[in-house]
């Protein structure tokens, strides 16, 4: 799914107004009834008092009309205008307008701290105080209200966005923002839900079409797409039946030191299970046992060193090469990588202490191949590229730093970000049960083993990210968030290949 900026949102606005013959004022009557739609299949006529605080512009025209559709249909409703302003909108006038012709119970103006309400937490809040016309940060009393909101027991629905919460610009104050329980949005998801700053104000949402044009929406260029299961079917390459070992490349893992053997092991395997059709695993002396006890289907190259790398050296052409998962950043291994990223003919996924090597020494970044994928996640981004203010500058300093050096830049977190020229892809997949030690271990080797069967950088890393996270949360569904191990998750990917193309089941009759 494309995700717009509020600017390329208002521009389709405008143009579906002239395209379809229709006025703003239609459009907002297509939101505010498919938001009502929603609501009426939830509540199917509970009395539960509705209280409906709205703004003056056009968010709040949105809630005037969810609120007048509701009256119609019989429901409790209150609505509160927060007038802040005496700049109301056209539209938002002409349906308060319109409140009159369905209720006697004229709309509550509030002014001040007085007029807050009496809300109970059986009650539902919906908030349509500010859309995706923030300008700046709410203040005095209108703060205060977001506050009193926020404080409230009672479920809180957002009509487009949280108010006080912009669409893809830095958050003007994090104190005046409304905590949804759900979100409802129009069109297109907005930037800000997927960030880890603001996607805690989303914690669910969905997305309401309301049909705006779509040769506009498919011709635009998006600030960045998700990758849901819709997306990462298209990417899957199916096998055909005299397909041998060959086919799948070998690829070669760089991985482990003393103690971190484990490193290894996961992304090894995860190489394996993500269909690589040979792995070799190249890694001190200390890890040889280790290695051919805990992946009996992997080769194992070994270094003269018992306890970290010092040259990588191997005698065949590898069809994609995983780095860096536990080895250290001992000088020897620092140089050794030097000389692999040098010499190296296949393409590269670089991760963990590869990526720190890359951080400590500006001579290492120099020879990183075009098109390898780095894998930091935020405190090794950190390292790479330095501070960000906020998650917007870090997007803009990561994607200077990925043009710069001709990299697939993959930001590893609740929703992964993956950057690569002048594109952005946010990965759906993936629960907090994946926040446990060595998942990304398991993540760069499926990225490997996706790279060694043939998948291009951009490609396997989008893909591989979308795979790596259905593994988590079908291993999660099993075992629970905290029960799940980076070693399941290995051991899910192929149940994440099958649910890639398992159909919905209808829902039982009777
Ligand atoms: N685009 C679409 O496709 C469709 C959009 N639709 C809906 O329109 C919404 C956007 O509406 P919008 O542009 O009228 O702005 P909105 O968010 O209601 O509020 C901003 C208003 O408040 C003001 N203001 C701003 N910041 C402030 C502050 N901190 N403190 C105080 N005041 C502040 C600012 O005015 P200002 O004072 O700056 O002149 C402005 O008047 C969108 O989210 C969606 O719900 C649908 O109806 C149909 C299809
Ligand atoms: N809350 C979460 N939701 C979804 N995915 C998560 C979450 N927390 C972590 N992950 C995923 O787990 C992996 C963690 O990687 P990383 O931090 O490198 O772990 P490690 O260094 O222990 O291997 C990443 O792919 C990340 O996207
Ligand atoms: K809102």
């Amino acid at each position: 799914m494309k995700i717009f900026s509020a600017e390329q949102l208002y521009e389709a606005d405008k143009i579906t107004a002239e395209k379809q013959n229709i006025s703003s004022l239609d459009l907002m009557e297509r939101a505010g009834e498919q938001i009502f739609k929603w609501l009426e299949d939830k509540m199917k006529g509970a009395q539960v008092p509705l209280h409906i605080f709205c703004g003056i512009g056009n968010n709040g025209g949105d809630g005037l009309v969810v609120g007048r559709h509701l009256i119609n249909h019989g429901y409790n409703v209150t609505i509160y205008i927060a007038n802040f302003t005496d700049k109301r909108s056209k539209c938002f006038l002409i349906n308060y307008d319109r409140i009159k012709d369905v209720s006697k119970k004229w709309p509550v103006l509030m002014t001040s701290e007085e007029d807050f309400p009496e809300i109970a937490a059986e009650d539902i809040i919906i908030d349509a105080l500010f859309g995706i016309g923030l300008n700046r940060p709410p203040e005095g009393w209108v703060k205060e209200l977001i506050q009193y909101i926020n404080k409230q027991k009672a479920f809180k629905l957002s009509i487009d966005i949280p108010s006080g919460l912009p669409a893809n610009t830095p958050v003007p104050d994090s104190e005046a923002v409304i905590h949804a329980n759900h979100t409802l949005t129009f069109q297109a998801p907005k930037l800000a839900f997927f960030l880890p700053e603001t996607g805690v104000y989303v914690p669910y949402f969905e997305v309401l079409d309301i049909g705006l044009d779509r040769q506009f929406l498919m011709e635009s260029k998006p600030l960045a797409q998700t990758i849901s299961k819709m997306e990462a079917q298209q990417f899957y390459k199916p096998r055909a039946k005299y397909d041998h070992k060959g086919t799948y490349g070998h690829a070669l893992i760089v991985a482990g030191s003393y103690g971190k053997m484990g490193a290894a092991i996961l992304s090894t395997r995860a190489t394996l299970k993500a269909g690589a059709g040979m792995v070799t695993v190249f890694s001190p002396e200390c890890g040889y046992s280790i290695l051919q006890t805990a992946a009996p289907e992997a080769m194992v190259l070994s270094d003269d060193e018992e306890d970290f790398i010092t040259k990588i050296e191997y005698q065949f052409d590898a069809s994609a090469i995983g780095v860096g998962m536990g080895i250290g950043t001992q000088k020897e291994t620092v140089a050794a990588l030097h000389k692999l990223f040098s010499e190296a003919k296949a393409p590269l996924v670089i991760d963990a202490d590869a990526l720190n090597g890359i951080s400590e020494d500006k001579d290492l970044l120099k020879v990183v191949p075009k098109n390898s994928v780095l894998t930091p996640h935020p405190g090794e981004l950190e390292r790479l590229i330095g501070s960000w203010k906020n998650d917007y500058e870090k997007i803009e300093k990561a994607r200077k730093f990925t043009k710069k050096h001709k990299v697939v830049l993959l930001i590893k977190g609740a929703h992964s970000l993956i950057l690569f020229e002048d594109s952005m892809y946010i990965n759906t997949s993936g629960t907090p049960g994946m926040a446990t030690a060595g998942s990304g271990d398991v993540l760069s080797g499926v990225i490997t083993g996706l790279l060694s069967q043939g998948y291009d950088p951009l490609l396997a890393t989008v893909f591989g990210v979308y795979l790596h996270g259905s593994a988590g949360m079908l291993a999660s569904s099993v075992l629970s968030y905290e029960g799940v191990m980076a070693s399941d998750i290995a051991d899910f990917i192929g149940d994440a290949y099958i649910e890639l193309f398992r159909q919905e089941q209808p829902p039982a009759q009777g």
